[in-house]
């Protein structure tokens, strides 16, 4: 990974006798795509407004290139934000918008018409230099925002939900967008949602946040594949989590049977969770699997049906392109790469 751009150092932050950040320790690279991935209420915002320098910490350090910043007024950051609220100014034209500040700083007319040239070509809106902002549409507008974040050539981009007001389509679209354009201007982009799908589809690195602390920062892969805790496997995706135990390396009991398994670094007998995706799962004639039940209801969900199977102890969640019918008998195949071993403390 590339050099180290920003590093948050066991930060805080109180409002009155509420601790909303309990002790943040983050390193966010240059060029890095991250995303701050939590609940609503989990502290995403004001860890993002603490680094944009509109709230200062209670406690800790914030660093840019290995200065302290806490203390620095949001304009003397590199640093701009783009809010779910485009809050463009609705008496000026796209032009007008996207060369604000520039025109504050009394750059020339002719260098300021040339970069919002260039910022409409990256966010698609090549020729909409005149149209007046009103009557353009939502995504188009936060398009226009993202241009006038950009145009000011920050070394960072913080995004806070920008896309939470635009329906569903258009979202995803924009999603691709946005993931382009960080490709081509090269700068940081710190994203925060509260929605996995997003968070997964976009990041080079992921942030889970629960209740002021991270929980897991990983690729999106890792973090879909190897959550650490219950709290990161429920949150992300839906997960078949049950108790069980480590009974030596490669071999973990749980629901009465034990199953080899790849996670390492457990304790012999350590009393872990094992957490089963839906689609590593699938369904066999029931002598063929240790796990047996059977099938109680059956949904179709476009491209695959979600199937319930109750055994003795409890009910699996099974995806699957294969019908079965309610009422069948079944087993429940995986192997040992579909066991995914975590901590049974904490995330709770
Ligand atoms: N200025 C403030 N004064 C008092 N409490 C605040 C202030 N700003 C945030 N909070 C509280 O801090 C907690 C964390 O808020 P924050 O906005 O950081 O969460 P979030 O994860 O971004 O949530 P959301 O997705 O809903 O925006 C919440 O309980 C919120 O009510």
């Amino acid at each position: 990974m590339s050099n180290k751009l920003i590093e948050l150092k066991n930060l805080t932050k109180n409002f009155d006798d509420q601790q909303v950040l309990r002790g943040i320790n983050l390193d966010i690279h240059e060029n890095e795509f991250l995303t701050l991935l939590g609940p609503s209420g989990c502290g995403k915002t004001t860890t993002l407004r603490i680094i944009a320098g509109f709230e200062e910490p209670s406690g800790g350090e914030v660093l840019f290139n290995g200065i302290e910043i806490s203390k620095l007024p949001p304009y003397k950051r590199e640093i701009n934000t783009v809010f779910q609220k485009y809050a463009l100014f609705p008496h000026l034209n796209v032009m007008d918008n996207i060369g604000f500040g520039l025109n504050l700083k009394k750059v020339d007319k002719s260098v300021i018409e040339q970069k919002v040239k260039r910022m409409l070509k990256m966010v698609g809106l090549e020729g909409f230099e005149k149209r007046d902002v009103t009557l353009l549409s939502g995504g188009q507008q936060q398009r226009v925002a993202i241009a006038r974040a950009l145009v000011n050539e920050p070394k960072v981009l913080l995004l806070d939900e920008p896309l939470g007001a635009l329906d569903a389509k258009i979202r995803k679209q924009m999603q691709i967008e946005l993931k382009k354009i960080q490709r081509e201007v090269g700068i940081t982009f710190i994203y925060v949602t509260h929605d996995q799908e997003e968070a997964l589809s976009m990041s080079d690195t992921v942030v889970v946040m629960n209740n002021g602390e991270i929980q897991q920062i990983g690729s999106p892969t890792d973090i879909y594949n190897e959550p650490e805790n219950r709290f990161v496997a429920g949150f992300i995706g839906e997960s078949n989590i049950i108790e069980g135990t480590m009974i030596k390396d490669f071999l973990v009991e749980f629901d009465g049977f034990r199953f080899e398994c790849v996670d390492k670094g457990f304790e012999d007998n350590e009393a872990i969770e094992v957490v089963l995706r839906p689609e590593d799962l699938d369904i066999v004639e029931p002598d063929q699997a240790k796990i047996r039940g059977t099938v109680r209801n059956i949904t179709f969900k476009g491209v695959h049906y979600e199937i319930l199977i109750e055994t003795e102890l409890r009910t699996y969640m099974v995806h699957t392109t294969d019908y079965a019918a309610v009422g069948r008998e079944v087993g429940l195949k995986f192997g040992p790469e579909d066991i995914h071993v975590m901590c049974r403390m904490g995330g709770y």
